[in-house]
C-alpha cells in the first residue's frame, strides 16, 4: 500500500531526551532550528504529532511565519498543512490550540476504542479517520492520507508515535537536533521510546548530513529498511 513520503522532525538533549520527566514542553532548539522547523511544517502536506504532545504540549502546528503562509496560500494551498492528531481514544480536549488556531484541515485520527460521544463531537471541529481496534492503524491511517493525496508527511513526536511509526516500517528518513543540554531521568521521553527493539531487529540508517547549528548539530539519517 502507497504511503506518503514520512520523516520525524525532533529536538533531543545531548542523552536523548526530548522533555524532561515532568513531560513538559522544553526548549530544546534555538532560534534557527525553529525557522528550520517553520520551512518543513510549510513544505509538508501534513503535519502529525500523537495525542501525548497535544495533551503535554498544547502545540498548535500552524506555520509561524507570515511568509511562509502567504507563499502556501499563492500556490492555492491552505496557510497551514493539513495538521493530524493520532488518538485511538479521542481524548483530544475540544478547547486544544490546534482545533482552535490557524486555518486549514485537522485530521483526528481515532480508533474502534474511542468514544461514540467524544467521536461525534469531534466531527464539528475536524475531519475524524477511524481505524484499529485498540489503537489506531498506522500503516492504514497512512495508506487512507496517501489516498487523499497527502505525500509528504512530517511527524513532530511524541516518543510513542514515533515508536510506532518506525517499528512499522513507515518512517523513511529522521532530522534530529541535539542541543546542548542534558536533561537526564529514566522516565524522561527519548527520541523513540516504546518497547524496544531486539538486537537482531534493529533498523539501521545512512547519515545524510551533520551540521553543525548554533550550539547544537542537526543530524539528518535515512532509515535503510524504508
Ligand atoms: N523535543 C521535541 O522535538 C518534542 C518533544 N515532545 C515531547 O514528547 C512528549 C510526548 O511524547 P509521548 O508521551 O510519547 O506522546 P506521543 O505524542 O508520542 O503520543 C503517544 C500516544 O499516541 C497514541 N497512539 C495511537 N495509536 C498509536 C500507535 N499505533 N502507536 C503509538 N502510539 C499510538 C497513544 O495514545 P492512545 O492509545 O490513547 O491513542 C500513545 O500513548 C512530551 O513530553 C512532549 O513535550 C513531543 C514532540 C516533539
Ligand atoms: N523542533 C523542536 N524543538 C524544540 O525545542 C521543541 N520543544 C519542539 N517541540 C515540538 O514543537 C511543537 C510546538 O509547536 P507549536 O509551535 O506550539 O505549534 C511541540 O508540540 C513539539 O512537537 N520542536
Amino acid at each position: 500500500m502507497p504511503t506518503p513520503f514520512t520523516y520525524i522532525n525532533a529536538a533531543m538533549s545531548i542523552d536523548g531526551k526530548i522533555s524532561t520527566r515532568q513531560r513538559c514542553q522544553v526548549r530544546i532548539s534555538g532560534d534557527v532550528d525553529f525557522e528550520r522547523m517553520d520551512e518543513l511544517r510549510a513544505s509538508s502536506d501534513a503535519v502529525m504529532v500523537g495525542i501525548g504532545t497535544v495533551l503535554a504540549d498544547d502545540p498548535s502546528l500552524t506555520v509561524k511565519s507570515d511568509e511562509k503562509r502567504a507563499k502556501r496560500l499563492a500556490k492555492g494551498l491552505d496557510e497551514n498543512p493539513v495538521r493530524i492528531v493520532v488518538d485511538s481514544k479521542a481524548r483530544i480536549p475540544t478547547d486544544a490550540d490546534i482545533l482552535r488556531k490557524g486555518a486549514g484541515k485537522i485530521i483526528i485520527a481515532v480508533s474502534e476504542s474511542a468514544a461514540f460521544d467524544r467521536v461525534e463531537s469531534l466531527r464539528k471541529k475536524a475531519m475524524v479517520i477511524m481505524t484499529g481496534g485498540d489503537q489506531v492503524d498506522l500503516p492504514e491511517l497512512l495508506s487512507v492520507l496517501d489516498e487523499m493525496g497527502i505525500k509528504s508527511l512530517m511527524v513532530e513526536g511524541g516518543a510513542g508515535l514515533n515508536w510506532g511509526l518506525v517499528k512499522n516500517g513507515l518512517v523513511e528518513e529522521i532530522y534530529s537536533f541535539i542541543g546542548n543540554l542534558i536533561i537526564g531521568g529514566s522516565n524522561a521521553p527519548t527520541l523513540i521510546d516504546g518497547d524496544g527493539f531486539d538486537e537482531a531487529d534493529m533498523p539501521t540508517c545512512s547519515l545524510i548530513s551533520a551540521e553543525k547549528m548554533e550550539d547544537g548539530v542537526l543530524l539528518k539519517w535515512k532509515l535503510k529498511n524504508s
